[in-house]
């Protein structure tokens, strides 16, 4: 079992993507802060014959409340089998609080994560300057050979892109990270973040002496999804 974490500012669509992953939909609408690692608390109003309040404090689940239900939720812990190559590896994904306030709950669960996708929005340029203090942190608190994955989500929002794909690329390369562009709304390459992950991971644990090294970066150029639409102002 591989931990993936997934990072970033609040907002970039963390939840959203794993919910993408996972169920292959788009729930629109934000998601309740996730609070830290491994519980969530939702505090929300609406008009529903009425004015209807709810507090909900979830263990484990990511609530979220809608028109028709409260809560509709969701596992904030997610545990997603990708076969790479005939073996099944176990993905164990966990959904971090991308709040500054609660910065100091996700640092614990750095050192045990094998992997970790760090996002941003493209629409949203302080998610993308705050990559770099995420970095930091990363490199702070997570084990040395972590596997990190830089995604610029929300890619279907071209007209509302303030950051462009070579500027993410550019990133990368000065982190020596692989990177891709994901929408959490259409599913572009989504699925393709995490199997690159798993796929690393799998090549690291059993390395066949006369398999050649798997290539994170050339997988990814070669799988991943370019919508001509996007890439530029
Ligand atoms: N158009 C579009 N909207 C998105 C996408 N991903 C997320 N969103 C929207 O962005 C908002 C924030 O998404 P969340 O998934 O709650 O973000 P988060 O990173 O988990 O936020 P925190 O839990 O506060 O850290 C929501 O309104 C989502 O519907 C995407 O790929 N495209």
């Amino acid at each position: 079992m591989w931990q993936t974490i997934l990072v970033g500012d609040s907002g970039v669509g963390k939840t959203s993507l794993l919910v993408q992953f996972d169920q292959g939909k788009f729930i629109p609408g934000s998601f309740s802060a996730t609070v830290g690692i491994g519980f969530t608390v939702r505090v929300c109003v609406w008009v529903c014959m009425g004015v209807c309040a709810c507090v909900q404090i979830q263990i484990n689940q990511i609530g979220r409340c809608s028109a028709h239900s409260c809560p509709l939720s969701f596992p904030l812990l997610q545990n997603k089998v990708v076969t790479v190559d005939n073996v099944k590896v176990k993905l164990q994904i966990w959904d971090t609080a991308g709040q500054e306030r609660f910065r100091s709950v996700t640092h614990a669960y750095y050192r045990d994560a094998q992997a970790l996708l760090l996002l941003y929005d493209i629409t949203n340029k302080s998610s993308f300057d705050n990559i770099r203090a995420w970095l930091t942190e990363i490199h702070e608190y997570a084990q040395q050979d972590v596997v990190i994955m830089l995604l610029g989500n929300k890619a279907d929002m071209a007209s509302e892109r303030v950051i462009r794909r070579d500027e993410g690329e550019k990133l990368a390369r000065e982190h020596s990270v692989p990177f891709m562009e994901t929408s959490a709304k259409t599913g572009v390459n989504v699925e393709l973040a995490f199997t690159a992950v798993a796929k690393e991971l799998k090549h690291r644990a059993v390395q066949h002496p006369n398999e050649p090294k798997f290539q994170i970066h050339e997988y990814i150029e070669s799988q991943k999804e370019k919508s001509s639409c996007c890439s530029y102002f």
